[in-house]
């Protein structure tokens, strides 16, 4: 593992003028003293959690555990970010249920979109992370690797409708991932800022790849952000279908794959904004009509939903289409989460229909 320089990139933190995350906020000149000679077991300390922030300072949190220990060794920290940005009473400790996904022949929502008017499609997705490996700030060529080789042995043991092929990122042509990109159905590349800013790029694309079935309505991303993302999607507003699907997908890859998780956060991930049940259920929605609102944002936020643009995180709205999804993560369990979007979603299509 590279030497990193812990003075220069707090100092870079401490300088930026511009830079308000929750790094900025908490990582204090007093934490980077009390925490500078702390390691993680894989030899994780606090300046390659803040790598990223210190070098991209609009970012948000700007803090991502560079393992999964990092969680516990820098808990004062973390855990200040944690409670910050998903909302957790400061007179309240950080807690999570064990995951619950409920009964599924008997869930709390069906199709959210019978008519097929709005809904153009559904996707839910998950974070896990393989125990013991560390995140991109850490992580070398032989785990990315490691990882690699884990994950997909277990993705290629499904049967029926969930099987299907993986396919290695390196050496695929541009117009097949081109297309990819462009149907959603792939991470971006080059990778994203905060990969870069954790220092990923030397070994990119090596051992990144995506795994899915035939009909792309099962897929896998391998290395990207997470160790792996599990994804199920499909066009109309089937959420009943999308998830049990997902379900189905994790409930087999963990009879193999042991996944890193905490009793008080939940699955680990790299960033701590999808710790707890790292689900984001979304839909691509078109409302023209009620996000034309002045208090569209406002509406959405009190049904503890969250709006992307069209093509994801950072991107803009087209033809009055939004990615609408469940907010929490935290502090929910997965059915929990669920059921909170399905409502949501349901909420603001009639909002729609009452104004057309
Ligand atoms: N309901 C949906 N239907 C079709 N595509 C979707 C849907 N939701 C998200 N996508 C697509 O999935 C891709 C990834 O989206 P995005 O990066 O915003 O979210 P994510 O995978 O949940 O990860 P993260 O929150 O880490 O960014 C994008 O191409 C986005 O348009």
């Amino acid at each position: 593992m590279a030497a990193i320089d812990y003075d220069g990139f707090m100092k870079k933190l401490h300088d930026a003028k511009d830079c308000h995350s929750l790094a900025k906020k908490f990582v204090t000149p007093e934490a980077a003293k009390k925490f500078k000679d702390k390691k993680t077991k894989l030899g994780g300390t606090l300046a390659h959690c803040i790598k990223p922030g210190a070098q991209f300072h609009h970012l948000h949190i700007g803090i991502y555990a560079c393992d999964p220990e990092a969680y516990v060794t820098f808990a004062e920290v973390f855990d200040k970010v944690v409670a910050d940005y998903h909302g957790v009473p400061s007179n309240q400790p950080i807690s999570h249920p064990a995951p619950n996904f409920g009964d599924l022949n008997n869930l709390p929502f069906n199709d959210l979109d019978p008519e097929g008017k709005y809904v153009i499609s559904t996707r839910v997705r998950v974070g896990r992370s393989v125990d013991g490996i560390p995140f991109p700030p850490l992580i070398n060529l032989q785990q990315v690797k490691d990882c690699e080789q884990r994950l997909v042995s277990a993705l290629k043991t499904f049967q029926g409708d969930l099987s299907g092929q993986y396919y290695s990122l390196e050496g695929m042509d541009e117009a097949t991932k081109n297309k990819l990109i462009d149907d959603h159905f792939l991470f971006g590349d080059p990778p994203n800022k905060i990969l870069v800013g954790a220092g990923v790029e030397p070994d990119w694309p090596k051992g990144r790849g995506i795994f899915h079935n035939n009909s792309k309505t099962f897929l896998a991303w391998i290395n990207e952000e997470d160790h792996i993302r599990i994804i199920s999607m499909q066009m109309g507003g089937n959420l009943a279908e999308v998830y049990k699907r997902l379900v189905t997908a994790i409930q087999h890859i963990e009879k193999t794959v042991k996944f890193a998780h905490d009793p008080r956060l939940g699955y680990l991930t790299f960033c701590p904004s999808n710790l707890g049940t790292t689900c984001r259920a979304s839909v691509h929605v078109k409302i023209p009509k009620v996000s034309a609102l002045k208090n569209f944002k406002g509406i959405v936020e009190c049904l503890g939903l969250q709006l992307r643009g069209t093509a994801g995180e950072h991107t803009e709205s087209v033809g009055g289409v939004w990615d609408v999804s469940n907010k929490r993560r935290l502090g929910y369990s997965e059915i929990d989460a669920l059921t909170e979007m399905a409502n949501g979603v349901k909420l603001l299509i009639l909002l729609e229909k009452s104004l057309e």
